[in-house]
């Protein structure tokens, strides 16, 4: 009979016929085997400890959990929503794509998770860490460690040149100069730009800044990336190429979360949340 787990071997198997264990182990019923069977209570600590350890190789550590956010503007006369009672869990190691229409708060979203928006309603926890009463030095810590931004409007820094923009996250994480020259160059070459290294952004065409915001963004390989439509000023080769990179990084273990028009880029993704009037009304799994 073929062992269901190492255990099986160590004597847990003497008085369980196949199906018990598949019950056991498929269903993670530790009392039924209590009960059922009689096993020791190290024996089913040692169960534990090995459905643990299954539950763990199998993934699913929450890293972003929102809770009944709520965002909206006041006029003079009237509270106007742009987000209402989100509440969104996202794994490390997810791939995510945000859609619908212009204003229903993608952008909006991004920014509260990536730090970069405080002034909303509801519990924010990354990383099991409560962001809300989170210290400033803490926070702004978080944001300079864990996310890589690529902007709409890129904000690309105009007084430094495409090397030096690219170079910035470097910079605020200690790279050294060596590493620093090899990532960037690797990224330049990659995304076509060695020649336009030395130039400022206001000589690049739309595309082009994009292509740097985006390489700055991943540069400092960030734990959690977020791209508010990244592929928007591309060519469809080019934001093709952009989508196999992220495919690459999320491979590699970045998180990735992406805001976009494009349904063909919620393909190379695992997960479409769609949004309408500040809620999401579609949370589908691709994988
Ligand atoms: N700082 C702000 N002050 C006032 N209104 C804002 C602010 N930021 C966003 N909004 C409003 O919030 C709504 C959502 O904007 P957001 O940029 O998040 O939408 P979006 O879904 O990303 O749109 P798009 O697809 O066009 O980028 C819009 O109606 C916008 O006008």
């Amino acid at each position: 009979m073929k062992s269901l787990c190492p255990l099986a071997d160590k004597g847990v198997r003497r008085n369980l016929s196949i199906n018990y264990q598949k019950r056991a182990f498929s269903q993670d019923l530790s009392l039924f085997l209590w009960h059922k069977i009689r096993i020791s209570t190290s024996e089913l600590q040692v169960i534990a400890y090995y459905l643990f350890l299954k539950n763990l190789k199998n993934h699913s550590f929450i890293m972003i959990a929102l809770s009944n956010i709520d965002k909206y503007i006041e006029s003079r006369f009237q509270r106007i929503f742009i987000l209402k009672g989100i509440d969104l869990k996202i794994d490390q190691g997810e791939f995510v794509t945000l859609m619908g229409p212009s204003g229903v708060g993608k952008s909006t979203l991004l920014n509260i998770i990536g730090l970069l928006d405080e002034d909303y309603e509801g519990k924010y926890i990354f990383d099991g860490k409560s962001i809300n009463g989170m210290k400033e030095k803490q926070k702004s810590a978080l944001h300079k460690d864990e996310f890589g931004y690529i902007f709409q409007a890129y904000h690309l820094i105009d007084e430094l040149t495409v090397y030096e923009n690219i170079e910035t996250p470097l910079l605020y994480r200690n790279v050294s100069s060596s590493e620093r020259k090899s990532i960037i160059a690797d990224l330049l070459d990659r995304f076509n730009m060695v020649a336009k290294m030395d130039l400022f952004p206001e000589q690049l065409s739309g595309g082009q800044q994009q292509l740097v915001g985006i390489a700055r963004a991943i540069a400092g390989r960030p734990r959690v990336l977020l791209a508010d439509e990244p592929t928007g000023n591309l060519h469809s080769t080019q934001a093709k190429e952009i989508m196999q990179v992220f495919k690459e990084l999320n491979k590699e273990g970045t998180t990735i979360i992406q805001a976009t028009h494009a349904r063909e880029n919620a393909d190379y993704g695992s997960r479409l949340i769609e949004m309408l009037d500040g809620k999401i009304y579609k949370d589908i799994s691709l994988a």
